[in-house]
């Protein structure tokens, strides 16, 4: 069967759980009754153009902006990631991925203490000690991932957290994030414009349009049947996205 209309993880908690919002900017109507629901331990995407309140729905969630209409419940500790790195200059990569626990008064060698088990399951094992110059794109991107984790591995906001990268650099970080999601299990909602890479991470897309937008489909994707050895699964859903977008 090509698409389940439900996946394993409907059986657990929500996460988040968007009804019905609407988010109008003076008299620019961004988004229209958008509905979402993500559960404990899934990896979501929300696909869509540029431009289409992507990150207006992320800003609605962690409640940087409110709704016009509708509301949200989140259920558990949310941390954000953003596209640019942010690492700061001046610190080396482990004090970078301390600054949460740091910004919560936590003693700087404690805080040292409690991320440095981390590097090894990230892949930054070696660059406790370097300064961000001294990473590759990639590698920043795995600090910043980590710092984010750091500040709550509970349910983490991704925005376009590979959309600085080269071709090949993303595919070899989107590898990397599977495999570090399946030994974390948080729970992750990505916003991409990035068809392949939400086919390839996702347990479930929400494909939206352009603006005032509009959910225009969600897809539930069996990892089995979307495996690299199932190339032509892939393209046959990647056309039925194109025709939405
Ligand atoms: N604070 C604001 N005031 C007025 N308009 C805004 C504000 N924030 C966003 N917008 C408008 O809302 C629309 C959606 O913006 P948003 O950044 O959410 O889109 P996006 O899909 O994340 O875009 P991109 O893919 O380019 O990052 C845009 O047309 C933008 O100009």
């Amino acid at each position: 069967m090509m698409l389940t209309q439900m996946n394993s993880y409907r059986n657990k908690d929500i996460k988040i759980d968007i009804n019905n919002i609407s988010k109008n900017y003076g008299e620019v109507e961004v988004l229209r009754k958008i509905n979402l629901t993500v559960y404990d331990g899934e990896f979501v995407s929300i696909l869509g153009p540029s431009g289409c309140g992507k990150s207006t729905i992320f800003n609605l969630i962690s409640n940087l902006t409110e709704c016009s209409e509708g509301n949200i419940n989140i259920n558990g500790k949310l941390s954000y990631m953003y596209q640019k790195d942010l690492l700061l200059p001046y610190k080396t990569i482990i004090d970078n991925v301390c600054l949460p626990l740091t910004l919560m008064r936590e003693k700087k060698n404690k805080a040292r203490e409690k991320v440095k088990s981390y590097f090894e399951v990230f892949g930054l094992t070696g660059y406790e000690d370097k300064y961000p110059k001294e990473l590759s794109g990639g590698m920043k991107q795995r600090a910043n991932f980590l710092r984010t984790f750091v500040s709550s591995n509970d349910i983490m906001l991704l925005d376009e957290p590979f959309g600085a990268l080269d071709s090949i650099t993303k595919a070899s970080m989107q590898k990397w994030l599977l495999d570090v999601k399946n030994k974390v299990n948080s729970t992750i909602l990505l916003i991409t414009h990035d068809i392949d890479e939400a086919i390839m991470l996702s347990d479930r897309i929400y494909v939206i349009s352009k603006k005032p937008s509009v959910i225009k489909k969600e897809f539930v994707l069996d990892k089995k049947y979307y495996s690299n050895e199932k190339i032509e699964n892939i393209a046959n859903l990647k056309k039925k996205i194109i025709e939405l977008l």
